[in-house]
C-alpha cells in the first residue's frame, strides 16, 4: 500500500547536494550564446596570443559565473598552455588578495604570508607566465565591488601591462558585473592605461519557463518521484520570477523539501511553500545586502529607519536631504546609489513626474529586518 508517512530515517531527496549553492549543474541550458561568446574571446589564447578581454553584465542569478566557470573547466580540459583563474570580488576585495589568488592559481600554493610586497607578487607571476609560455585569464566575479577606491582600475592595469616588463606574458581579464547601472568599461577607461576595450556579453533574466526548466532538472536529479507536482512547481516559479534569481527558486525547492519531511509528508503541498518562503526571504535579502558596497549599505539602513519615522511616502531629495554620513557624496553618486538599490530590487522607485529627478522611494522588505541585517551605521565605510 502507497503511504503517505514518512518514516523518521527516510528522505525525499536523492542527493541534496543538488540544490546547494556551490553545485554544478549537471544541465546548463538557456545559456548557449553566451556561452558561445565566451569561447569566441578564449581563442586567441587557443592559438598561442591573448584572449579578448569581457564583462558579463546580468542581475543576480543570471548565470554570469556558472557560465565563465564552464568555459573555465573546458579551457583545463583542452590545454596547459592557458591558465583560467577565478576571483570571487566579494571574498577578495584587496589588490593583494585578488594577485595571491593568481598566484595560487600559477604556482600551486599561496605566496609566503610576510614581508611579501604586491610587486614581488606580480613579478613573480609574470616570470613564470613569461618562462612557461602561457596565457592568463582572470575572472574578477562581482567585480564592480572592485570598484571602489580604484582597486579595479589598479588590478586591470597591471594585468594588462604584464607584458611590458615580461614579454610573452599574456593576461585577459573577464569580469562579471551585476550592476546594471554602473558602467564599468566607461569606468575602466578613466584608469586603464593599456587598451581594454572588452566585448560586452549580456545575461538576460531568466523567463518563467526558462526558470521552469532548470528548476525541473534539479527536481528529476535531487529528490524522488511524485515529491514535487507541477502545481506546487508553479508556486516556486511565481516566487522565483518576483526576484528573478535562479538561486531564490533552488533554495524554496530545498526548504518546501525539507518541511515536508518534518511533516512527515511523501510530497510537497502548499502549506511548506509559503513556510519556506518566510523562512528564505530573509536568507535572500542578507545575500542581496551582503553584496552591497559600505556606502550603498549605509544607504538602505537610512532608507530603512526612515521608513521607520516616516508615515507618508518617502521621495529621493527628502531622503539625500537627511544622509548623516560624513563627507556626503553628491547628488549623481547618490541617484546611481538608488537606481542600484532599484535593480537590485531592493526598493521601488517611482517617478513621481515625468522627466524630474525626484522620486518616490518604497522599501520591498520590513524596515526593521534591513536595519538589522545592514549592521551597525558607520562599519565598514570605504
Ligand atoms: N542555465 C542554468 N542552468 C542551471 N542552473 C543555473 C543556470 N543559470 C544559473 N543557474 C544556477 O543558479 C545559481 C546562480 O547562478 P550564477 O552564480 O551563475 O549567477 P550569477 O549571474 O553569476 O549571479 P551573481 O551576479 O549573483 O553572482 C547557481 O546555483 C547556478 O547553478
Amino acid at each position: 500500500m502507497r503511504t503517505r508517512l514518512l518514516m523518521s530515517d527516510q528522505t525525499l531527496f536523492r542527493s541534496i547536494d543538488v540544490f546547494e549553492i556551490d553545485y554544478v549543474p549537471e544541465f546548463f541550458n538557456y545559456r548557449e550564446s553566451q556561452l558561445k561568446d565566451l569561447a569566441y574571446q578564449v581563442r586567441p589564447a587557443l592559438e598561442g596570443g591573448r584572449a579578448l578581454n569581457a564583462i558579463c553584465r546580468g542581475l543576480p542569478g543570471t548565470g554570469k559565473t556558472s557560465s565563465v566557470l564552464r568555459i573555465f573547466t573546458e579551457i583545463e580540459h583542452t590545454t596547459r598552455k592557458i591558465v583560467p583563474v577565478y576571483v570571487n570580488c566579494q571574498n577578495d576585495r584587496t589588490k593583494y588578495m585578488v594577485f595571491s589568488r593568481i598566484y595560487a592559481a600559477v604556482f600551486g600554493h599561496t605566496p609566503a604570508r610576510t614581508g611579501i610586497s604586491i610587486k614581488s607578487v606580480l613579478d613573480a607571476i609574470g616570470g613564470a607566465l613569461q618562462r612557461q609560455e602561457k596565457s592568463l585569464i582572470v575572472c574578477l566575479d562581482d567585480a564592480n565591488l572592485l570598484h571602489y577606491n580604484n582597486t579595479l582600475g589598479d588590478v586591470v592595469n597591471s594585468l594588462l601591462r604584464l607584458h611590458q616588463d615580461y614579454p610573452g606574458a599574456r593576461a585577459a581579464v573577464f569580469a562579471t558585473v551585476s550592476d546594471m547601472n554602473l558602467d564599468i568599461a566607461t569606468e575602466l577607461s578613466k584608469w586603464v592605461l593599456s587598451p581594454f576595450r572588452p566585448s560586452d556579453i549580456y545575461f538576460p533574466p531568466y523567463d518563467a519557463g526558462e526558470i521552469r526548466g532548470i528548476l525541473l532538472d534539479r527536481i528529476r536529479i535531487g529528490l524522488y518521484p511524485g515529491v514535487f507536482s507541477a502545481s506546487m512547481l508553479d508556486c516556486i516559479i511565481e516566487q522565483t520570477m518576483e526576484s528573478g534569481d535562479v538561486r531564490v527558486g533552488l533554495d524554496l525547492v530545498k526548504r518546501a523539501v525539507l518541511n515536508a519531511e518534518c511533516a512527515a509528508r511523501t510530497e510537497v503541498v502548499e502549506e511548506d511553500i509559503t513556510k519556506a518562503y518566510a523562512q528564505a526571504k530573509h536568507v535572500h535579502l542578507a545575500c542581496t545586502i551582503r553584496a552591497l558596497s559600505a556606502d550603498e549599505r549605509l544607504l538602505l539602513r537610512r532608507i530603512a529607519e526612515l521608513s521607520q519615522e516616516e508615515t507618508g511616502p518617502l521621495v529621493s531629495g527628502a531622503i539625500y536631504g537627511r544622509v548623516e554620513e560624513t563627507p556626503k557624496v553628491g547628488y549623481t553618486v547618490f541617484s546611481r546609489q538608488l537606481r542600484k538599490l532599484d535593480s537590485l530590487r531592493l526598493v521601488d522607485l517611482i517617478r513621481v513626474q515625468a522627466g524630474g529627478r525626484t522620486s518616490e522611494v518604497a522599501l520591498r522588505y520590513e524596515p526593521e529586518k534591513v536595519v538589522q541585517i545592514c549592521g551597525k551605521r558607520g562599519v565598514g565605510r570605504e
